[in-house]
């Protein structure tokens, strides 16, 4: 397998393998789980809110570091410069800016200190373990599979705007502003799904790469709804 854009040879085969990966990201999806389901019903109380917040937190400030993973696997300039937008979009280009910025200020909106983000203390142990199996499948995974894992986005521009429409209508207590990560995500997603998309169908060309993506992507489905247990779940702390 080349880690370069080629000449598009394998979408002849692709065509059942893409519905595949469609089919994963859709019927897999975390959109699905309990917890997302209260949120978009505006079920949530203000402190579950703020705990999915906190730990969600743990999760985007590790995107850019997988993302630095992927990127070592990659070996043309193409590529790189690609995958490198994904980093700056989560770091931004200078400070102030960028998605984990956002996010620290959706926290604050919902009434929580930078400083306690930024610590980390109070991550749950299993949101700890779901996005370490997320770093650590791309560290050590092939291209393939690294970049398949990250097709979960292919769902994400859908409950981007089930998220917006829900905070909006049941959690009017957090500022519009504090809405402005999930705005960006939105097209993001859409463009980080259809470069990954593009990639994984020119690079997958046998059964065994289809069986590979296809798993990679299960697992990540599966990283995403260990972590809504988790914090589901909730602290120990918080319920003695
Ligand atoms: O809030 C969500 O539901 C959601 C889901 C996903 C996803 O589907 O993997 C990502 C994000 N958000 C997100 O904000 C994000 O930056 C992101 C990066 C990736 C990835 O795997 O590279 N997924 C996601």
């Amino acid at each position: 397998m080349s880690t370069d854009i080629g000449t598009g040879v394998g979408a002849s085969v692709a065509t059942g393998f893409e519905e595949r990966l469609r089919a994963v990201a859709r019927d897999h999806y975390h959109d699905r789980h309990p917890f997302n389901v209260r949120m978009h019903q505006g079920e949530l109380t203000p402190d579950e809110l703020r705990r999915w917040i906190l730990n969600r937190f743990h999760y985007q400030r590790h995107i850019p570091v997988k993302d630095a993973l992927v990127l070592a696997k990659l070996g043309t300039p193409r590529l790189r410069r690609m995958w490198l937008r994904r980093i700056e979009e989560h770091d931004g280009r200078a400070d102030g800016e960028g998605g984990i910025e956002r996010w620290l200020r959706l926290g604050e909106a919902a009434g929580l200190d930078r400083s306690e983000l930024l610590s980390g203390e109070r991550v749950l142990p299993g949101v700890r373990l779901a996005v370490d199996g997320y770093v650590n499948f791309c560290r050590l995974r092939s291209p393939l599979e690294a970049v398949a894992a990250s097709l979960t986005e292919l769902s994400a521009p859908g409950i981007m705007r089930t998220r917006i429409a829900a905070f909006e209508r049941h959690y009017r207590w957090i500022d519009a502003d504090g809405l402005a990560y999930f705005r960006s995500r939105e097209a993001q997603g859409r463009q980080d799904s259809g470069e990954a998309l593009g990639l994984v169908l020119d690079w997958a060309r046998t059964e065994a790469d289809h069986e590979r993506a296809v798993a990679a992507l299960a697992f990540k489905c599966d990283v995403l709804w260990s972590l809504l247990d988790a914090i589901d779940h909730g602290d120990r702390k918080e319920r003695q």
